[in-house]
């Protein structure tokens, strides 16, 4: 299993007391999947995520990442493991105004600190044909559409190979048309390029890309039929 999450509860402080994020939560990706995870807002979803970014440590349970052990390490190894294995897509794309589309994957690479198979550059480019993007490799964020920065987001989050992907609505700031190609796209990369695939959306539209449909209440994980919630 790829990503795997074991019974994590997470909890903030809330006042006098605390208040459960996640109670008992596991969840398992495997290469290649994608797995939507929906909810009411305030449910659990962005901690879910920033518990397998290792961004946020749980008060107990694990998290795995292609069979290693992601709680529990130091920050530098814990900043290690998000550089080489995690590959993060917020809701904003973020790009740095002044680089181009081919200099903002090749960033990546080179904060990586590692060499990239066939060159940082020969890659990039390779990523942003993927994306649908060749032909704007030069262009700078102001001269992209919304859609296209977040598919130069998602490109980015590719460049060091990494075996998982965490997805925050990235189709918040689309209309239905533009962020159905950005999910389809999504899909697509995951199954072509292996990775264990975790989206997190309120779009209960776009939900057929999915392998797998899973929903946050009140900080615990059930499972949906997606037959239900089609179109
Ligand atoms: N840093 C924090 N400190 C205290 N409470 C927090 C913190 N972050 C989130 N929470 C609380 O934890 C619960 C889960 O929040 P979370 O952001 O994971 O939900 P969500 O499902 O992602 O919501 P949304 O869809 O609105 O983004 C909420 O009750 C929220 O108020």
């Amino acid at each position: 299993m790829t990503l795997l999450l074991d019974d994590i509860t997470l909890t903030y402080p809330d006042g006098d007391g605390r208040l459960t994020a996640l109670d008992r939560v596991s969840l398992e990706v495997p290469a290649g999947g994608l797995t939507a995870v929906v909810g009411p807002s305030g449910s659990g979803k962005s901690s879910l995520l920033a518990v397998a970014a290792t961004l946020v440590t749980p008060d107990s349970g694990r998290v795995l990442v292609g069979g290693v052990a992601a709680t529990g390490l130091g920050r530098a190894d814990a900043a290690a493991l998000r550089r080489e294995a995690i590959g993060i897509v917020f809701q904003q794309p973020n790009l740095l105004p002044s680089l181009t589309a081919l200099e903002q994957l090749e960033v990546m690479a080179h904060l990586g600190g590692r060499r990239v198979r066939g060159g940082v550059r020969a890659r990039a480019g390779e990523l942003l044909d993927a994306v649908g993007l060749g032909a704007q490799a030069h262009r700078r964020p102001h001269q992209l559409s919304g859609g296209q920065r977040q598919r130069v987001n998602i490109a980015r989050a590719l460049m060091n190979e990494p075996k998982v992907l965490l997805v925050d609505e990235p189709t918040s700031a689309l209309d239905h048309e533009r962020g159905a190609v950005v999910l389809e796209l999504l899909a697509r990369l995951t199954r072509a390029r292996g990775t264990a695939t975790v989206l997190v959306t309120h779009d209960r539209g776009h939900l057929g890309v999915a392998d797998r449909v899973v929903e946050m209440v009140d900080g615990h994980l059930g499972s949906v039929d997606t037959r239900t919630i089609a179109g």
